[in-house]
């Protein structure tokens, strides 16, 4: 697939759909796009590669988009191998190329591929410039957004913002989709640790008069890009999106889940209006984690499990601790027949988390929902209906 971004900028990247899992653990219904580019300028420069699973699409692109020219870099803004798996390929068949990167993608290369040295070569720094001819590039740093050598490049002539993995979604670039979703789930589920390195990207970027912006992922995006970068911004400093709940159950036999379900149902009659239910044996668990980030509290209700919590609820949490879950208000179902302990485990990651809030009182179910669990489930209910409303 070849096309133009600007009169001298063209998109030279792949879909890929038949990907399983991308990163071995997402779904991508819609595949996911490896984006590439070349500025065909006095000198020409490709803008990353593509996941090796599609390097021989990405070399017949490049051929197309080069119309018999040679090309004179290969500009690397991210090792991670879905963009920078083809970079054997294009020195294998260019190789005269001269490779740019910062000191750090020079170490992941020789890492990844076994090359010890690259003769061609340079070494950028942020604020470091390459000059093509009309298309002058300007390298900025953005260390663990989300990998340390990630860098991004700024062309002052077209004012494009090629912008690695930031503002990528899931998703092929040859189905009709809305942006938010996808490009949500993606963020916290990949980059959402990184909120931080995000925050000061942006800062960076707001210097910058900016028309176009060219992710590795997802679309180019070039209209409203203010509605993009004020998701970002909120997004990276852990504010919630909107106002709503999360009820996330994890239930062996279903009596937990018939006490989630009940409780949204609650929380609906007294007028909360966005309750989203989620089962975490079944539900996709990027999807649970992208909600969790969506909204600004999450009820979490779990059967007991050995002396702790159920595992799909532990391993949830666990993917919220590790994607720096943070400033959100938590409410606590357990379910227990024995000795009930799922809450104790819940509290135990949560309170390794930072301003998490957790509502009183926690409700505490002996095998299934009855009558005499009811004032708790209520209190526990206006406790989380009236929360910062
Ligand atoms: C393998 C296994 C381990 C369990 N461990 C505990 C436990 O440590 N403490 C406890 O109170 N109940 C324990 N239970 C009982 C379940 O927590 C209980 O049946 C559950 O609360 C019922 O809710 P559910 O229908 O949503 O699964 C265990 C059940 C199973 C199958």
């Amino acid at each position: 697939m070849t096309q133009f971004v600007s009169e001298s900028v063209k998109y030279i990247g792949c879909n890929d759909k038949d990907i399983d899992l991308f990163e071995s653990q997402y779904v991508v219904p819609n595949g996911i796009a490896y984006n590439s580019y070349v500025i065909l300028d006095d000198k020409v420069a490709i803008v990353d590669t593509v996941d090796k699973r599609k390097h021989e699409e990405w070399l017949v692109n490049l051929d197309k988009a080069l119309e018999g020219r040679k090309p004179d870099y290969l500009i690397i803004h991210h090792m991670e191998l879905d963009h920078a798996g083809s970079v054997v390929d294009c020195i294998n068949k260019y190789p005269d190329i001269t490779l740019v990167g910062n000191a750090k993608t020079f170490v992941y290369l020789t890492q990844f591929t076994g090359i010890d040295s690259f003769t061609n070569k340079v070494v950028v720094k942020e604020g470091n410039k390459l000059k093509l001819g009309k298309h002058e590039l300007t390298f900025i740093m953005a260390p663990m957004v989300h990998w340390p050598e990630v860098m991004v490049s700024y062309d002052s002539y077209d004012k494009i913002l090629f912008s690695a993995d930031g503002f990528g979604k899931f998703g092929s670039l040859d189905i009709d989709e809305e942006w938010t979703g996808e490009a949500r789930r993606y963020y916290f589920n990949i980059v959402g640790k990184y909120g931080a390195s995000v925050q000061t990207l942006l800062k960076k970027a707001a210097a910058l008069d900016i028309n176009i912006i060219c992710p590795t992922h997802g679309p180019v995006l070039s209209d409203n890009l203010a509605y993009y970068i004020g998701l970002y911004n909120t997004w990276s400093s852990y504010t919630p999106e909107e106002k709503g709940v999360l009820v996330a159950y994890a239930s062996i036999h279903g009596n937990t889940a018939v006490a989630a379900k009940k409780f949204a149902e609650i929380l609906a009659q007294k007028g909360e209006k966005t309750v989203v239910v989620k089962d975490l044996s079944r539900d996709d668990m990027s999807g649970v984690v992208e909600d969790a980030f969506h909204y600004d509290r999450v009820v979490l209700a779990a059967a007991s499990y050995d002396g702790g919590v159920f595992p799909c609820m532990d391993d949830f949490l666990h993917h919220l601790k590790s994607k720096a879950y943070q400033k959100r208000t938590v409410g606590i179902i357990e379910n227990g027949t024995w000795a009930p302990c799922a809450a104790k485990a819940m509290k135990e990651v949560l309170e390794k988390l930072k301003d998490i809030n957790i509502l009183e009182p926690i409700v505490t179910i002996k095998s299934a929902l009855k009558e005499e669990n009811m004032d708790d489930m209520n209190k526990l209910a206006d406790a989380v209906v009236n929360y910062n409303k």
